[in-house]
């Protein structure tokens, strides 16, 4: 296990914290909760590496969340930001940078027409619920166990990501009165799909999906599970809204449903759509979008929406993966460390498998393929935390649970993903 003895900075920095903010963190993604331990404070990033307090440096493979695609520290988002501080910070009223960033998200992203800029995933989801509910006059939504999309009150009902991780995937502080209009099924069950459509199909405004899994490890959804999707929310006159927070413009340039072929009604995004500021977006047909106010009657709004600071990192990191697309490379590189990490299976004999899809990846301790919440639970996951402090204790910074995805960045090298998969071979021969 870690000895916190070299970290003494970063301990010394959770002991304060944990007297200023419940838990010591400002999200409990961040807490090593299920890992045990402490976390450590980072300095510094730069390209595909954190520097944390006391000096030791980390091969990043959580590139905060997801946004940091590009690497740390990107030069051209830098100087964008540089370029626009010097400015001001917040306006308040409209700027040509929105339109910039509203632009590209629009060009990408093939389902987008109109769009609406906010600050987090959770208000782009958040906002899209009440949008689906405000166009259809209808309350119930539909979600999948182990789907994560923020911390929206009726949505942390089954939630992956920190809440399935830390045991609370039913906040208390939820009301009955917020949840009731939650239906909540297993993904990939289109079985289940259809049954629950059979029943409630009139009162359901919305299915809310991931359209490739990251919040309860990688899950890839099955192409019938897809196509129910579509099909059952056409025929029942409910809208289809892709939760496209960590996948947009991580699996291609236009996302999942460029990646997969969903034609879904409603888009949110987050994460890399702000490079590394906080942006969030839901977006869809003109026609949908002209529910929110003003040009409609669905409320919603935000102080510091479409800030410039924000908007120009935003706009900089997706002009860079339009024009110098890095698809391929991650790719290459993520598919290097999937053969790496299934080799090292193989040849320490530990009971585990690997799933990817592009450059996002997870190793399940699990004898079975992980679809859904009910397998992704057989998961053993004190062998993750074994298997995390061993990766840890060689400079690996992976997530601190068996329920996020991993993510590799443009700037990892082969030779980092060589190095990764040697010491994971190293770590897995010693559970
Ligand atoms: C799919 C998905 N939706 C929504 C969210 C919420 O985004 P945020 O943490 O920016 O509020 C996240 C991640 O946190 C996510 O992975
Ligand atoms: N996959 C889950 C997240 O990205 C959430 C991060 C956080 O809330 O800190």
């Amino acid at each position: 296990m870690s000895s916190v003895a070299d970290r003494p900075l970063s301990s010394q920095a959770f002991e304060r914290a944990k007297q200023l903010m419940p838990g010591g963190v400002n999200s409990p993604a961040r807490a090593f909760g299920a890992v045990g331990g402490e976390p450590i404070f980072i300095e510094q990033a730069e390209g595909a590496y954190l520097i944390d307090v006391d000096g030791n440096r980390y091969l990043d493979y959580i590139g905060s969340w997801g946004p940091m695609i590009l690497g740390h520290a990107y030069p051209p988002v830098i100087e964008a930001l540089q370029h626009s501080i010097a400015r001001g910070t917040s306006y308040g009223a409209p700027t040509p940078g929105e339109n910039e960033l509203a632009e590209l998200i629009i060009e990408l992203v093939p389902s987008v027409d109109k769009v609406r800029l906010v600050n987090s995933g959770t208000e782009a989801t958040m906002s899209a619920i009440r949008l689906a509910r405000g166009a259809t006059g209808r309350d119930k939504i539909l979600k999948f166990a182990g789907n994560y999309h923020g911390h929206v009150d009726s949505l942390l009902v089954a939630a992956g990501s920190a809440a399935a991780t830390l045991a609370v995937p039913n906040s208390p502080g939820v009301t009955s009165g917020a949840s009731t209009d939650t239906i909540v099924l297993e993904y990939n069950d289109a079985e289940a799909l259809a049954a629950a459509f059979a029943q409630h199909g009139s009162e359901i405004a919305g299915v809310i999906f991931e359209p490739v899994c990251g919040n309860m490890g990688v899950v890839i959804p099955t192409t019938e599970f897809l196509t129910a999707l579509r099909s059952l929310t056409r025929e029942h006159g409910a809208l289809l809204i892709c939760d496209e927070v960590m996948t947009g413009f991580r699996l291609s340039p236009g996302g999942a449903q460029q990646l997969l072929g969903i034609e879904p009604d409603i888009t949110t995004l987050g994460k890399i759509v702000g490079g590394g500021l906080p942006v969030g977006a839901y977006g869809g047909s003109a026609e949908i979008m002209g529910h929110i106010l003003p040009e409609g009657k669905v409320f919603q709004a935000g102080t510091l929406s479409g800030n410039p600071l924000a908007t120009a990192a935003g706009s900089t990191t997706l002009r860079t993966l339009r024009d110098n697309p890095p698809y391929e490379r991650l790719e290459a590189l993520t598919a290097q460390l999937e053969a790496g990490l299934n080799e090292a299976i193989q040849s320490t004999g530990v009971t585990a498998n690997v799933a990817r899809i592009g450059s996002m990846i997870t190793l399940f301790f699990s004898e079975q393929p992980i679809t859904d919440w009910s397998t992704a639970a057989t998961c053993d996951i004190k062998r993750f935390a074994q298997y995390f402090w061993g990766m840890m204790d060689r400079g690996f910074y992976l997530p601190c649970s068996q329920y996020e995805a991993m993510f590799v960045s443009a700037a990892h090298t082969p030779e980092e993903i060589d190095a990764t998969i040697t010491a994971a071979r190293e770590v897995l021969a010693t559970l």
